[in-house]
């Protein structure tokens, strides 16, 4: 499929039936007409928005990740004049934008909410008492021999 194909708006308007209907969006233009019946949104939508710019649309929709890369699978070309986001992907910088919040996470140190010493007396004290209660019961133990 040659993506790098270039198409006027007029062009693409006369394809708008349900044998030959195309769309664009994100200035890709796609041949759905194969893709009708298997929209799970249904023909009918697509059809409505035959020959037209469906980016709104298409947006509006909230369409999945995979939704949007299915959409490669049926770009023929791109709408004259539109400048393409990335080569192949046009939600790339999104992607982008998750990595680099990872990469950022690494990096901001995290404040341990509990002070060091207080983990220390979490520990210390209880075995200092259990300690001392032993010492205590063995000597008056001893004692009372
Ligand atoms: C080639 C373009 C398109 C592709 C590949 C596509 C693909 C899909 C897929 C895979 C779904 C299932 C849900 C999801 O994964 O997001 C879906 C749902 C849907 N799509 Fe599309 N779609 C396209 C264009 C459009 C356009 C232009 C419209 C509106 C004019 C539209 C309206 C809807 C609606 C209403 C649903 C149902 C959402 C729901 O049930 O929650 N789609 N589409």
């Amino acid at each position: 499929m040659d993506t790098k194909r270039m198409f006027t708006l007029s062009q693409v308007a006369r394809h708008k039936s349900k044998q030959d209907c195309w769309i664009i969006i994100h200035g890709r233009v796609i041949d759905v007409t194969k893709f009708l019946e298997e929209h799970p949104g249904g023909e009918e939508v697509l059809i409505e928005s035959a020959g037209k710019d469906a980016t709104k649309e298409f947006d509006d929709i909230g369409h999945s990740k995979a939704a949007k890369n299915f959409l490669f699978n049926y770009q023929i070309g791109c709408l004259q004049g539109c400048k393409i986001q990335d080569d192949d992907n046009l939600f790339m910088d999104s992607f982008k934008e998750s990595i680099k919040a990872k990469e950022m996470e690494a990096f901001v140190i995290k404040e341990d909410p509990k002070p060091k010493y207080l983990t220390f007396v979490e520990y210390f004290v209880p075995l200092l008492a259990a300690a001392l209660f032993l010492y205590y019961r063995y000597f008056t133990g001893a004692l009372q021999l």
